[in-house]
This record gives structure tokens, sequence and C-alpha cells, in this order.
């Protein structure tokens, strides 16, 4: 790693990146809050639907007055995306169809873009690398969010010669979770509703990381970017704490509770009846790694390593992730060394729409962490063939029949328009497995 170096030649030489950020929200802030303490990065301009909160944002993250008098704001990220000067957009509005438009846009003008925008990459991920890739320029997931530090690690596992057995992050999660809404997510963090806004954080984005929906779109992000698989039936979530990962994490003809080798999971810091897990990993990622031959599974018990009780597996993991404050590390990665931190590469994992109550026609679905549906993970290609309506489509498109709880929505349940996201969606499936 040598990006501060780097970075800090660029500003040696007169010539920092220059940076584009659209969505000036929670991700956007932390992000911004760092700029001002690495040498040889600029933020030259910043879209968001207000620009008058983003200039407040940059005021609340400790901007002074001559930096944010330097920078253009504007509510267009499309205009964004082809200011000249800027080399790498970041996109963070968390809005699937705004992002994908947004990142057209910056491909389109030669730049690289970082999706903090999971949630588009999930719908169309494949289809926009496709492009980047024809375009010369970078697309990458965002660092500081699990799957792009997922990837990371299963790239670090392989490169040093093991097999992944399973990688993922840690979440709170109990099942009744999955039918929260925006009104009640609060007491699940601690916070009150005034705590929660005066921290700029959105109920809705919040109850998505709540309700199982942004695990759904975090493990698919990680599967496509990793070739890793999906369970058939979905995330298990099951509780496991930081020294049983290697034991849990591992197939079930072993002993573990995975389907088979090289899975996706994401473990609970509760256990089911509500308790905390013991030493959980709410707020980190890990890798299970397994040992390629005798010698070095013999290793892992010499160097203290916990493994399962067959010694031959073994997991590390990172207790936190840091969200915007370390997404620095994609920007500088995508422009000083034309690499992305993660990228999707195939479309192995979709994320269902599922009904958190009984829904009746006529009535719009408001996305993920909202009131009428959460995301639950599939792998690509059975959804495909279930129909199913992927949760990045899930907004503002209005039911046709009555959908049960619990049951998916499929295309055939709703109203919608033949747009860009839905013609991109169907471009990735193409490439499903
Ligand atoms: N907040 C977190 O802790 C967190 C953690 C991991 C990943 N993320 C990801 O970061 C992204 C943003 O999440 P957030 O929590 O910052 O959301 P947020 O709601 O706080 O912020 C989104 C911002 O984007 C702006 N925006 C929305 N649509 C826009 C458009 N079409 N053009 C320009 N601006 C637009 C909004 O005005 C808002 O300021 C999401 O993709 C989310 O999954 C967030
Ligand atoms: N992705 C997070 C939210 C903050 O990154 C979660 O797992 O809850």
């Amino acid at each position: 790693m040598n990006l501060a170096r780097l970075c800090a030649e660029r500003a040696a030489a007169g010539r920092p990146i220059r940076a584009g950020l659209i969505g000036a929200g929670k991700f956007g802030s932390m992000f911004l809050s760092q700029v001002p303490g690495i040498e040889g990065l600029e933020v030259q301009a910043i879209a968001d639907l207000s620009p008058d909160r983003a200039r407040q944002a940059c005021a609340q993250v400790g901007w002074d007055e001559a930096r944010i008098a330097a920078t253009r704001f504007t509510d267009s990220g499309v205009e964004l995306a082809g200011m000249d000067g800027i080399e790498v957009v970041i996109e963070a509005t968390g809005n699937p169809r705004a992002g994908i438009a947004h990142a057209g846009a910056a491909i389109a003008a030669g730049r690289h873009v970082v999706m903090v925008n999971v949630e588009a990459d999930v719908l169309a991920g494949a289809a926009l690398a496709e492009r980047a890739r024809s375009a010369g320029v970078v697309y990458s997931m965002a660092y500081g969010d699990q799957p792009a530090l997922v990837s990371e690690m299963v790239d670090w596992g392989r490169a040093a010669g093991f097999r992944i057995a399973a990688a993922g992050k840690g979440t709170k999660y109990l099942p009744a979770y999955h039918t929260v809404t925006p009104d009640a997510v609060w007491s699940h963090y601690g916070l009150t509703p005034e705590e929660a806004e005066a921290a700029g954080m959105n109920p809705q984005m919040f109850n998505s990381f709540l309700d199982g929906t942004k695990s759904a779109i975090e493990g698919a992000a990680i599967a496509n970017a990793t070739g890793l698989s999906v369970p058939q039936e979905g995330l298990a979530f099951p509780p496991c704490g930081v020294d049983d990962l290697a034991h849990v994490l591992r197939p079930r003809d072993v002993g573990g509770q995975l389907e088979g080798p090289g899975m996706v999971e994401v473990v609970s810091s509760l256990e089911r009846d509500g308790r905390p897990v013991f030493r959980d990993l709410r707020w980190g990622v890990y890798v299970v790694l397994e040992a390629p031959n005798d010698y070095a599974a013999a290793c892992f018990g010499q160097y203290g390593l916990p493994t399962d009780e067959t010694g031959r597996y073994a997991a590390m993991y990172k207790p936190f992730h840091m969200i915007g404050l370390e997404l620095s590390i994609s920007v500088l990665s995508a422009a000083l060394r034309g690499e992305p931190t993660g990228s999707t590469r195939s479309f192995s994992g979709t994320v269902a729409s599922v009904a958190k109550r009984d829904l009746r026609a006529g009535e719009m679905l408001d996305g993920e962490g909202g009131y009428t549906v959460y995301g639950r993970l599939a792998p690509a290609a059975a959804g495909a063939a279930r129909d199913v309506l992927p949760i990045g489509l899930a907004h503002k498109v209005k039911l046709l029949r009555d959908v049960a709880a619990g049951r998916e929505v499929t295309f055939a349940d709703v109203e919608i328009a033949e747009d860009e996201a839905v013609q991109l969606y169907r471009t990735s499936l193409a490439t499903a497995r």
C-alpha cells in the first residue's frame, strides 16, 4: 500500500486528484469529513438534490468557508459527471435508478466511478462494469462498506494460496426484523428519532440495514465480485462470534452450517432468543480459509489461529468497517493505480423483493427499508427463473395484484416501465449463473 505516498506526489506535482461527489448524505458526509486531511485529494464538485443541504453538510463536517466557496454545488448528478477536470465520480445517493444514470454518464465522460450505491450495483453492476471496461475506466466498489472490504480479504486469501470456505460480514439480526418499518427503526439502534435526525441518519436507509435488505444486497455484491456462491434459500444469519467462525462457516458435510464450499453468509450478533453472541462481529467482516495441505493446517495450530476441530479451517476478520471515513482508499486506488477496490465481475446473486405484510393490488411499493417489502438474497439464475422483482426496482411501482406476507413479488405482479434500469438489469441477467 503506497497510496498516501503516491497521493502526496500528486500534490507536490501540483496535480491533485479531483473527485466529484453525488449524494452528500450520511455516507457522503463521512467521506467529506476526511478530505481536508488528505494531501493530494480535492473534491471539486458536489451534487445533491438539495445543494443547500450539501453546503451545510460540508460545514457540519468541519470544512472552512474557503474550501466550501471553492467547491461547485449542483442539483444534477449527470451535470457533475460531465464536469471538466473531475477524474473520479463517487455515487452515494442510494437511489438505484439515479445511481445507474449517474454511473452511466460518468463512464461515458471517461471518469472512474466509485459506486457507493450498492443498491444500484447489485441491479446493474455487471452491465456497468462491462461498459467501464470498454471505456478504459475503473468501476469500483466503495472501500469502507463491507462488500469492498470482504472482496479484499477474499483476494488476499486466494493470493496467499488458501481456498475460501466462506466470506461475509456481521450484523444484528433476528427473524422478526424483516417486518420492521422506518417508524420503529431507532429503538433497535438505541437512538431517539431526534438523535438520529441530528446525526443525519435517514430512517429508511437505516431500516434497510436492520430488516435484512442491506445484508442481502451486500451478500449479492460480494458474490458478484468474488464468484463465491449464494445460498439457495437466502442468507441464514447464523448466530456466531469471532472464535466460532471457522467452526460454523464451513460446509455441512464436514460439520459446519453451509450448503457447500465457497459461500457468502452473514452472521448475527444475537442468539435467536435475543441474548448477545459472545465476542460478536456486529460491525465487522470475515473470511474463513481452508488450508491447502497438511503442512499449512499444522501451521495454523503452531501460530495460534483458532481453527475448527479438524484444524483445516481458520478465520481472519476485521472487527469494524469505517463507512465513508475510509472511502478515499477507493478514490485513490482508481486514480493512482487504475484498480478497483472490488468490482462486479458476474451476476451470481440477486435480491428478491418479499412482502413485509399482506399487500393489496393498487398499492405502491416503496423500496429498500420501507413499509412494503424487504430484500432476500437469491442465486441470480434461480431468481430470474422465478421472475423475482429485484429490490432495486421495487421503488414507486404499483402492484397489479395482491401479494401475501412473506411471498416474493414478481415482475408479473407490478406495473413497471421498461426504463434504463430495467434494461440494464436484463443485460446483467445475461451473465447470471
Ligand atoms: N449510512 C451508512 O451508514 C451507510 C453505510 C454503508 C453504505 N451506505 C450506502 O451509502 C449510500 C448512501 O446512503 P446514506 O446513508 O448516505 O443515505 P442518505 O439518505 O443519508 O443520503 C443520500 C443523499 O443523496 C441525495 N440524493 C438522493 N437522490 C439523489 C439524486 N438523484 N441526485 C443527487 N442527490 C441525490 C440525497 O439528497 C441525500 O443527501 C447508499 O447506497 C447506502 O447503501 C450507507
Ligand atoms: N452495511 C451496514 C450499515 C453500515 O455500513 C450494516 O451492515 O448494517
